[in-house]
């Protein structure tokens, strides 16, 4: 490392592994096929791995505790002893076998629930998971209730400093701040305050920063994300009286605050009075953030620039940059400055060197988590006056104008017809009541008509052919033969059963949005480009760089075999505009709202050719839509209006005999329900069984119009419902709903699922609806 550089920190880095290393101790572990402490052995080797990579690509400011097995919030409720009961944890520190009861339920052995995630079955339900930030990473939320107390049940972030230490690395251990991981967690009792548990929470902190500091730690790394959302006064005041009792009772350690995902807004003057050593900044999402700090009166505090992007994958212009922090750094001074992503690199992948597939172009424009750290490397010498990189800045600089002038990026035919969009593409012909009356006489449902959401288990089996096939094993025709087998199969138990409404399975896809990605022009995908989204899971987002367009019909050979096949309403089923967009990486040159629209033409263009073909049933998911929020309440309507046309885009071009389905899941629906509304899908399914459909209640107080299906059957659980355990939840929505509205849909898809549990409980959900068809007066569908 050179001499003359500012410190570059990095906040956090990927921890799945280059090769999902992790993914697969996980499961090893789960399947009983490799012992506690070979998982443990494997990964304090990716500890080692990841520590040692960062010193040598010359990060100076390394984390630790920055690795979980599972969740940094799950490790955080365990280190702090906020154990629910039903975990009947007294042993201290915890064990790992409570650890995934926590994470996964504890059904079948002490190694949790069956793969994919956890159980409310006949152990120890999992916690509640939900999504981070507007990230699609996953985190498990806490559990709060009164009389709670906190001690210390976990010395993680002490035992990975001391390893790191052992291995020569000084680190900065990460610590959710005492502040976010109140307001994340919940209580059954909706009137109790997480945040008055502060001063207890408080305790266990001191401690753990007193045990750092006697080993060594002289930095400490507090995530306060919740710095960049609408907080109210007692928040702040929380904040504050969290970092003085820090700074009274704590020992002399210092500590960085890190905000990230947004500016700070309105709460700048709290995060500028914690009485803390260093607070790290977004500049990628808030650009404005770098005056505001140079003009505050804090002349004692260490910033952290976070100002390579840590959500996205493009190479930066570093010369472009450098020149933008240069004047910041000469008045706030060298000494007062270290250089950082705008957030932990856990959102991006690990290393572009792994994709040989790529494009060399594309390539080029690229940085994961690797590329990234040399980025800050370079960044920092640049500012610290090295001219020995001068080279790289100028390379960067070539590779932006590279990327911005490729003729790749644009597509004239798609400017044109994005000037042509007006308030015809938007809008069905007639408004819902006339089009659910023609398409109530079309369809002759029965009362409470039975579907499901789309895709059904991705066995090993399936996933096995698709790696054979990709590796050339498995021929073009063998592929397809073999898909289209599993397809008739899942086709003909469908209407053994007895569903009205049948879907294909999806088996031909690896993911909803990879798969899209794949067949679309302007998007580039990798082959190793994974990002943990929860637990072992992982994705590997598209990679959107250009005019986005449907050069061929995608999905539309598989709907018309599938349709072959029965008699029934077969589903078409596609993934919306917004979800493909939120969880690709996109091009940073046009605004979202532009690239999102290009998207909903070319879904347009699909969703007109399965109704072409006959496609009477059209679902188009928009499973993210939510988690797309902006942060701050003030964007949520500029968001959400671009969202939403974006839907009408890509869903308004049928005849109003077609009816278009979308699904959602993990959507607290209150404060958007005017935009869902305004999306006007005939009928739209939910996830609402773990809430007791009380997700509804947005719904009713709306007097929202079109057809619902709230989830009867919770997916993210092994655990096989009872058709009467359904039936009480149909009660539940029937109380906020008219039947006429109801249709009977588990809560998701299947594809995380075994066929041994998906079975069982779609037969009881077909008999619920039965039972209550036979028990309800003839119903007015
Ligand atoms: N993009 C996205 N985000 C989402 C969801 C989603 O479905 N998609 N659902 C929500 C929950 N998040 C989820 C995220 C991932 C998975 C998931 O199941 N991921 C799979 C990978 C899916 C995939 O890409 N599968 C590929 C590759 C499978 C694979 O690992 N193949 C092996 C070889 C075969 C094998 O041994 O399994 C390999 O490549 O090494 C395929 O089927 O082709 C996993 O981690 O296991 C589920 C839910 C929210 N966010
Ligand atoms: C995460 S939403 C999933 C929707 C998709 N159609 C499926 O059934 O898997
Ligand atoms: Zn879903």
């Amino acid at each position: 490392m050179s001499l003359l550089s500012l410190p570059v920190a990095t906040l956090g880095t990927p921890r799945i592994g280059p090769r999902r290393e992790l993914k697969v101790a996980l499961e090893g572990y789960w399947a009983g096929r490799i012992s506690e402490q070979q998982l443990l052995e494997d990964a304090a080797g990716l500890r080692a791995a990841n520590w040692a990579r960062q010193k040598s690509l010359g990060v100076t400011v390394i984390p630790s505790n920055d690795f979980s097995l599972y969740d940094q919030v799950l490790d955080t409720s365990v280190m702090v002893g906020a154990i629910p009961e039903v975990y009947a944890s007294k042993a201290e520190p915890v064990s790992l076998k409570t650890y995934f009861a926590m994470a996964r339920g504890s059904q079948y052995d002490g190694r949790g629930a069956s793969c994919g995630h956890g159980s409310r079955g006949d152990g120890a339900p999992a916690q509640e998971m939900t999504k981070w930030f507007d990230t699609n990473y996953h985190y498990m939320v806490p559990e709060f209730h009164r009389g709670q107390t906190f001690r210390l049940s976990s010395r993680k972030p002490i035992d990975e400093y001391e390893e790191a230490k052992a291995l020569g690395f000084q680190t900065r251990p990460v610590l959710i701040g005492p502040v976010t991981f109140l307001k994340l967690g919940k209580s059954a009792d909706p009137a109790f305050q997480p945040l008055s548990l502060l001063d207890d929470l408080i305790q266990v902190y001191i401690e753990v920063l007193q045990e750092l500091a006697k080993r060594g730690a002289n930095w400490v790394q507090f995530d306060e994300p919740c710095l960049v959302l609408d907080l109210d006064e007692e928040s702040r005041q929380s904040l504050l009286h969290a970092y003085d009792r820090l700074a009274k009772e704590g020992p002399a350690i210092k500590i960085m605050v890190a905000s990230y995902f947004g500016g700070l807004g309105d709460n700048l003057p709290t995060a500028l009075r914690l009485p803390v050593a260093g607070l790290h900044v977004d500049l990628v999402r808030a650009p404005a953030l770098l005056d505001q700090i140079i003009t505050a009166k804090r002349s004692d505090l260490v910033v952290s620039l976070g100002a390579i992007d840590g959500r996205n994958v493009w190479r930066t212009n570093l010369s472009a940059l450098r020149q933008r922090l240069d004047p910041a750094i000469a008045k706030l001074g060298k000494d007062r400055i270290q250089i950082a992503p705008s957030c932990s690199l856990l959102h991006v992948p690990v290393d572009v060197e792994l994709e040989t597939e790529l494009a060399s172009d594309i390539k080029g424009w690229l940085a994961f988590s690797v590329q990234k750290i040399r980025e800050l490397a370079t960044l920092a010498r640049a500012l610290a006056g090295d001219q020995d990189v001068a080279g790289a800045l100028a390379q960067s600089e070539r590779v932006t104008t590279d990327r911005g002038t490729s003729p790749k990026i644009r597509d004239a035919d798609v400017a044109i017809r994005m000037r042509a969009i007006n308030q015809a593409t938007r809008r069905r012909a007639s408004p819902f009541a006339s089009r659910a009356e023609i398409q109530r006489k079309r369809f002759k449902l029965p009362a409470f008509p039975t579907t499901t959401i789309g895709s059904f288990p991705q066995t090993a089996e399936v996933r096995n052919a698709r790696a054979a096939h990709a590796r050339g094993t498995m021929n073009d025709g063998q592929y397809d033969e073999f898909l289209k087998e599993e397809t008739a199969r899942a086709v003909r138990w469908q209407e053994d059963i007895g569903l009205d409404v049948l879907v294909h399975g999806e088996f031909e896809r690896n993911d909803m949005v990879q798969y899209f990605g794949e067949q679309l022009a302007g998007f580039a995908f990798t082959k190793n480009g994974w990002v943990q989204s929860y637990g072992s899971r992982c994705v590997r987002p598209p990679i959107l760089f250009g005019d986005v367009s449907r050069p061929k019909p995608i999905t539309v050979g598989w709907w018309r075999y599938a349709q072959s096949l029965t008699k029934k309403p077969m589903k078409a089923m596609l993934t919306g505009p917004v979800t493909i967009l939120n969880w690709s990486f996109v091009r940073d040159d046009i605004p979202r709202a532009e690239v999102c629209r290009q998207i909903a033409l070319a879904i347009r263009d699909e969703v007109g050719d399965l109704e072409n073909a006959g496609a009477a049933m059209i679902q188009i998911d928009e499973a993210a839509l939510r988690e797309g929020l902006p942060p701050r309440r003030s964007e949520w309507t500029a968001y959400l209006e671009w969202a939403g046309d974006c839907f009408r885009i890509c869903s308004s071009g049928v005849a109003d005999q077609t009816q278009i389905h979308t699904h959602m899941c993990y959507s607290e629906f209150n404060d958007i329900i005017d935009a869902i509304a305004a999306m006007d899908a005939d009928v739209i399914s939910i996830e609402t069984s773990r809430s007791k459909m009380e997700l509804l209640d947005a719904f009713r107080n709306y007097k929202y119009p079109n057809q619902i299906g709230p989830g009867v059957y919770d997916i993210h659980s092994p655990r096989v419902p009872e058709s009467s355990e359904m039936k009480e939840l149909v009660a539940l929505a029937r109380k906020r709903l008219q039947d006429s509205q109801l249709w009977i849909n588990p809560d998701c898809g299947l594809k995380t699922r075994k066929w041994e549990e998906v079975r069982p409980a779609l037969v009881n959900m077909v008999s619920a609806a039965r039972e209550l068809r036979a028990a309800s007066t003839p119903a007015d569908r």
